[in-house]
């Protein structure tokens, strides 16, 4: 397969997602908030994308529109076919709550949430919220037990961690708890967000490591991540997001290597181990979009052209949405 064949999903292999023209938009009381727009994104069986950008950008809601966890102000436009190894096609944003709720979400499509101490319940131990995920999913009392001390230590939890309730976990803990539960029932696709917040170094590569497997045993793992280094380590393509919208996409080395787009080449700038200078000035309000570029007053190498839209297009190097790219194969 091309680089371009892989990013656009124009190739033979079959996607297990395909994401076409999403968009999701918030109703608020005077103002309508931009949060997902057009975006369109193909993943494989065995690939690791990781999505970044900085807070705010839409990331979560991505995750969330996918499983059907928007509120409801929220309205969805576009597709997500979810093409699950057993099971029929499915498009995961005009399928019915009952559905998504029986045979797809937590079974098909996996959750590492960003706030996972919010998320768990209280009441119980992350044992018995392990088990009954477990059960859930067709092990047998026993197996359940002995799977739920097996996946505790995949993800750096202690056997003895599991006998505490949730308010009696530290957030990496939790955190940890939350990525164990998500990883239980084996789901094809899994989207992780932020699934190392809270966690030393030490556990931040292990739990990549972790997701990275999973994709070396075939399943498809979404990363959602802040953590240019970490995405680095693990990814095989990555998606920059700014202001709502992929404004690039590539395979990891080549986005390192040779970013296309000016606010990506911003991101990798700031990075400790570079020019350590951050992008300056701040990503617009999603309310308040302007109608070309929304990098563009943060671009050095805006012009007027860039009051246009860009448009992301497809070359044999990926995908990028600038009316001026950095030459490909220009060192960053
Ligand atoms: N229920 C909602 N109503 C209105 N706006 C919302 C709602 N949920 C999210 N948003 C807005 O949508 C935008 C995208 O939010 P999102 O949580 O996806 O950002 P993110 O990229 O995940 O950021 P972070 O890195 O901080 O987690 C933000 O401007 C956010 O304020
Ligand atoms: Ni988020």
């Amino acid at each position: 397969m091309t680089t371009t064949a892989v990013l656009t999903g124009t190739a033979l292999a079959p996607a297990l997602l395909q994401v076409d023209g999403l968009t999701v938009r918030f109703r608020l009381r005077d103002a309508v908030v931009h949060a997902v727009t057009d975006l369109s994104l193909t993943l494989h069986p065995g690939e690791l994308l990781a999505v970044v950008g900085e807070s705010g950008c839409g990331k979560s809601v991505l995750a969330h529109a996918l499983l059907g966890l928007l509120p409801r102000n929220a309205t969805i436009t576009g597709h997500a076919h979810l093409h699950p190894p057993a099971g029929a096609p499915v498009d995961l944003i005009t399928t019915g709550e009952r559905h998504l709720a029986r045979h797809l979400r937590g079974r098909a499509v996996g959750l590492v949430p960003q706030s996972p101490a919010t998320a768990l319940t209280p009441v119980r131990t992350g044992r018995r919220l392990l088990e009954e995920t477990l059960r859930a999913h067709g092990h047998t009392r026993r197996a359940a037990s002995a799977a739920a001390d097996q996946i505790a230590a995949d993800v750096g939890l202690h056997p003895d961690d599991l006998d505490r309730y949730p308010h009696e976990l530290s957030g990496g803990m939790a955190q940890r708890l939350a990525t164990a539960l998500a990883l239980a029932p084996d789901p094809p696709l899994l989207l992780a967000d932020e699934p190392t917040t809270g966690l030393d170094r030490p556990l931040v590569d292990h739990t990549l490591d972790l997701l990275r497997r999973r994709c070396d045993t075939g399943a498809a793992v979404l990363l959602i991540t802040h953590d240019l280094t970490a995405a680095r380590r693990v990814a095989d393509t990555v998606a920059v997001m700014y202001a709502s919208r992929i404004v690039e996409h590539r395979p990891t080395t080549a986005l390192y290597d040779t970013p296309a787009h000016p606010y990506t080449a911003g991101l990798l700038d700031a990075l400790p181990d570079r020019a350590f200078t951050p992008v300056p000035g701040h990503p617009p309000m999603l309310t308040d979009l302007p109608d070309g570029c929304a990098f563009t007053p943060r671009c050095p190498r805006a012009t007027n052209t860039c009051h246009t839209p860009p448009r992301l297009t497809a070359d044999s190097a990926g995908r990028v949405a600038c009316h001026h790219p950095l030459a490909a194969g220009a060192p960053a």
